[in-house]
């Protein structure tokens, strides 16, 4: 970390802070099960060391509905939760979304049916199909089609790891971080993510000074930076908590 040393550093200079992460893929691993997707066993502890430095705000950003989040991550105060890429912040949801989310469900669920192996979340604001252990590739193909097409063209398609989302809003976590980061008056940013989603907030935060956006893995990306893994993560979040005093 020797470039990623120098941004850490100037980071950590700047508050209030605002430490916002996504969750699947980069505090959790990716698992068959999204249930069973709980947090690696270092995070908890250093997302609290963390959070317990002077100005500090510690978010996790996840497309998980804000109550599955708490659940499977095991974690509450005095994180801030940011859930349904962005329709819902620490508690509230519209609840009209939920009888559009209902409609959504009628409408996808005999698809999902359909296909062995597939699977259908039923989130806050949005449906998500998965796919991971649907074995026929190109069935497991198709049903994400045929899911879009069957949602219409006014929700809106988040593609994620073997998983399609149709969203009843159209919120997203670019409009969602710099919300959160303008709430705190946050002078600096720094947001961590692995999937499709998590390219909104690097674009949101690209031209923000204090802005510094990490991709965890491979793959195009608007982010400033990248670790290969949830291992890169530990190491880039240890080194800021130190630089932090934290
Ligand atoms: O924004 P995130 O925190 O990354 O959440 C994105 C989706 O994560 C979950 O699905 C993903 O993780 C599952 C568990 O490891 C995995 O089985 C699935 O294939 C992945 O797409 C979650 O179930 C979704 O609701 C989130 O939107």
């Amino acid at each position: 970390m020797t470039t990623d040393a120098e941004v850490l550093a100037r980071l950590a200079d700047r508050r209030p802070l605002l430490v916002a992460s996504d969750y699947d893929g980069v505090l959790a691993r990716l698992r068959d099960v999204p249930g069973e997707a709980v947090p690696e066993p270092w995070a908890p502890d250093l997302l609290r060391r963390l959070a317990a430095a002077p100005d500090v705000t510690v978010a996790l950003v996840s497309g998980r509905g804000v109550a599955d989040l708490r659940t499977t991550s095991g974690l509450g105060e005095p994180f801030r939760f940011v859930g349904s890429h962005g329709a819902e912040f620490d508690d509230g949801l519209d609840p009209a979304a939920a009888a559009e989310r209902d409609l959504l469900v009628e409408a996808v669920q005999p698809l999902v049916d359909a296909v062995p192996g597939a699977r259908l979340e039923v989130k806050p604001a949005a449906v998500a199909v998965h796919v991971r252990t649907v074995a026929d590739r190109a069935a497991a193909t198709a049903l994400l089609e045929r899911a879009a097409a069957a949602a219409g063209p006014h929700h809106t398609a988040k593609p994620g790891k073997d998983v399609l989302e149709l969203a009843v809003t159209d919120a997203d976590k670019g409009t969602a971080v710099l919300r959160l980061a303008d709430q705190l008056g946050a002078d600096g940013v720094l947001y961590l993510g692995d999937d499709v989603t998590d390219e909104d907030a690097f674009t949101a935060l690209a031209p923000r000074v204090g802005g510094v956006t990490v991709k965890v893995g491979d793959g195009d990306t608007a982010a400033g930076h990248r670790v290969a893994d949830l291992d890169g993560v530990r190491a880039l979040l240890e080194h800021l908590a130190t630089a932090l005093g934290a």
